[in-house]
């Protein structure tokens, strides 16, 4: 984690556009900044190309035209064993969760930690927190096949976030949760940005939206971007 003063770009795309194979394109003309500290929604219709968008960011696929810069780093141009050390630098939360069934809950939170070498003491101590605070306090030793779908995703969560990363992308984060913990989710996130991580959220859900409102928006429609929407105004101060 190296946090950059807000307000610099942490990602680029210019004109970017992006083929599967010999497919058309699914992506076109993408181009959008994304200063360093923000937090924004992505949203747009099933098909509209989401996934596709938060792959290209966390570097899981090449574009097909275009550039796309992220850490200041043109990507074209970045060498592939360069690669490990950018995406360290991202957590990412996949709409299939993509957890290790062979590891506990609380070993596949570890796990970005232990690739860091952080002391075990710390470890034992944070994990368990975070955990608890995504409502898994009874769950550490669970492996992911006896979880829900539910708890699946908010270990898939924890595991992003507990690197605190420069960047979060997170794929549908609340498709599989209830109303209380989505907003609960969505809390952390937002404290997470405010110790300065650059937040991306893919999303249907128009009630979580409209909840966040005071938060910008990207919307993709037919592989475009079609609408950016600027920070709204503050939200309501909770009762
Ligand atoms: N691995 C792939 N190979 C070929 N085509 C793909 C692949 N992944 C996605 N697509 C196509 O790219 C387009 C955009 O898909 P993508 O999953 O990015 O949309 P999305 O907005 O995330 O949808 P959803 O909200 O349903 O997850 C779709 O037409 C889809 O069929």
């Amino acid at each position: 984690m190296r946090h950059r003063p807000r307000g610099e770009n942490i990602i680029r795309f210019d004109s970017v556009g992006l083929r599967y194979g010999l497919g058309p394109e699914v992506l076109q003309d993408i181009s959008f900044a994304l200063p360093s500290g923000s937090f924004h929604f992505l949203t747009g219709p099933s098909g509209a190309g989401k996934s596709s968008l938060l792959r290209l960011m966390y570097l899981g696929l090449r574009p097909t035209r275009g550039r796309v810069v992220l850490f200041d780093r043109d990507i074209a141009s970045t060498k592939r064993y360069e690669l490990p050390a950018l995406r360290r630098r991202i957590g990412v939360v996949f709409q299939d969760f993509r957890l290790l069934d062979h590891l506990t809950a609380l070993d596949n939170v570890a796990l970005p930690l232990r690739v860091r070498g952080v002391k075990e003491s710390e470890i034992r101590k944070h994990v368990p927190e975070l955990l608890s605070w995504v409502g898994l306090a009874d769950q550490l030793g669970a492996r992911p096949s006896t979880l829900s779908g539910g708890q699946k995703q908010r270990v898939a969560i924890a595991r992003a976030v507990i690197g605190r990363p420069d960047l979060l992308l997170a794929d549908e984060p609340t498709g599989n949760v209830d109303d209380h913990i989505a907003m609960r989710l969505m809390y952390l996130f937002e404290e997470l940005n405010k110790l300065g991580t650059t937040i991306v959220v893919a999303t249907h859900n128009e009630l979580l939206v409209q909840r966040f409102a005071h938060l910008p928006r990207l919307h993709l429609e037919h592989g475009t971007i079609t609408r950016v929407r600027d920070q709204g105004p503050p939200p309501e101060p909770a009762p």
